[in-house]
């Protein structure tokens, strides 16, 4: 069989990971992948002085990579938009396969990647941009195969799940995100984490791979974790529930739901348990039910294992000459279904609601009865003791499901009434049943 030849384009967190992993372990690798894998290449903007490539040719020009004729697999881990998209169709011109972790690509660009890919008969591989070390796209496009997938929920940036961790530990946001860049965790531009751009784009990618619906990033609804307070941690956990930042994606008869947000989930329920730099997603198949996918999100060996997984996976095809094994995003392109995003307002949801209003007589009955002319019942409320001094207190009230619009409607009114301060602060709520 023959041997498979591998190049590297970016030598940061990941691209250091694979490397590392792709040598340390080369024997049992090749055993399972049936050809040696060769890293022949690698280019990144810099060389790295704290690391041996051995006699691997290294040049600070990607494209170097993408033209070498020997190169059978390009495994693109530079990351962002443009000079990716660009390197990556380079290589599918080149009749290259591509390997990458890079799920904004994917996200924003797979329609059309995956399209000239399919047309020049290459694979392109992205198990590292979900979920990092996780095989849910495996599990997804693989293991559920026989599944209608009704449901998929997870918590997919280790970066945001970090910081929520270690913020109930009584730890300052600042410091965290810190810690967490400097683990290799966060993104280039660690707003993709805080403001759930980077939940986003794995959502995407998941809601296509289990629907089988073309990739539509620009139309989910984002929301990030940069406005969790302490305070609402806290009373969140006095109430039962834990904030967690999830991404939740849910076809329905008029479409799918694909909305990324900080949501109230109960204690109990295995998701909230998953702290630190640790993902998990969950996926509801009506065949199996409900299966839960759990492990690291981001770092560097923790990522190179998926990178590597999606090598070997090529590898084995183009060692024994097959065509690709899998489609692109799980279904074969004329079985893709034009199923629209649904707008957010269309959305059913529970809701913490956390309303700052002055201690006088009457003011809950005025909250209540604005919450009840809209159809949303109380599940349970919670008058706090006044923090503030001021003759303020905060009401912090928990309800049951209610379509998004009647909630923005109630929420307009109650930030109009006199006896609060204009601000209501509320967290999405979802117990998974
Ligand atoms: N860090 C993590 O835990 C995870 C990262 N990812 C994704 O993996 C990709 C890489 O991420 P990291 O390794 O964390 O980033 P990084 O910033 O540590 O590494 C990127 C490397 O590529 C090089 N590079 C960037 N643009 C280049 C260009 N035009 N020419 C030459 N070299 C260039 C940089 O100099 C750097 O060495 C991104 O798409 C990221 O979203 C995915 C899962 C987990
Ligand atoms: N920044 C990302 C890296 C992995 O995808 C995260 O924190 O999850
Ligand atoms: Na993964």
């Amino acid at each position: 069989m023959k041997d498979v030849n591998v190049g590297i384009c970016g030598l940061g967190t990941v691209g250091s990971g694979t490397f590392n992993v792709l040598t340390r372990n080369a024997r049992l690798i090749a055993g399972r992948a049936g050809c040696s894998i060769n890293i022949i290449r690698i280019a990144s903007r810099r060389p790295r002085d704290d690391m041996d490539l051995g006699d691997i040719p290294f040049t600070t020009d990607i494209f170097d990579v993408v033209n070498d004729p020997s190169v059978d697999i390009v495994v693109e881990l530079i990351g962002g938009y443009d000079t990716a998209k660009e390197l990556v169709l380079a290589a599918i011109r080149n009749g290259k396969h591509v390997v990458t972790a890079n799920k904004a690509l994917i996200a924003v660009h797979g329609n059309e990647i995956f399209d000239a890919a399919q047309k020049a008969g290459v694979v392109v591989a992205y198990e590292a941009g979900v979920a990092g070390g996780i095989p849910v796209i495996k599990a997804i496009r693989e293991g559920m195969a026989a599944n209608r997938i009704d449901w998929i929920a997870g918590i997919i940036n280790g970066t945001g799940n970090y910081i929520l961790t270690e913020m109930r530990a009584g730890r300052e946001f600042a410091e965290v995100l810190k810690e967490a860049q400097e683990l290799g965790y966060a993104e280039a531009d660690p707003t993709f984490d805080v403001e759930g751009i980077d939940a986003a784009h794995k959502l995407t990618i998941l809601a296509s791979a289990g629907f089988g619906v073309p990739l539509q990033f620009e139309k989910g609804f984002t929301e990030g974790i940069s406005k969790i307070t302490p305070y609402d941690i806290a009373h969140a956990e006095l109430l039962g529930y834990r904030i967690k930042h999830l991404g939740i994606a849910r076809r329905r008869e008029d479409g799918i739901e694909l909305r990324v947000h900080p949501t109230l989930i109960p204690q109990s329920h295995l998701i909230a348990k998953v702290d630190g730099v640790l993902n998990a997603v969950l996926v509801d198949g009506d065949a199996v039910g409900q299966t839960m996918y759990y492990g690291p999100g981001a770092g560097d060996e923790a990522t190179a294992s998926a990178v590597i997984a999606d090598i070997v996976d090529v590898a084995r095809a183009v060692s024994i000459g097959s065509e690709q094994r899998i489609p692109y995003l799980g279904f074969e392109p004329e079985a893709v279904e034009d199923l629209s995003v649904l707008p957010m307002e269309d959305v059913h949801s529970a809701y913490y609601l956390r309303i700052t209003a002055l201690d006088r007589p009457g003011v809950l009955a005025n909250i209540s009865s604005i919450l009840s002319e809209h159809g949303i019942n109380i599940e349970s409320i919670m008058q706090k003791e006044s923090e503030l001094k001021d003759g303020r207190i905060p009401v912090i009230i928990l309800t049951h499901t209610v379509q998004e619009r009647q909630m923005n409607q109630a929420i307009e009114e109650l930030e109009a009434l006199a006896d609060t301060d204009g601000q209501v602060v509320r967290i999405r709520a979802e117990n998974f049943n």
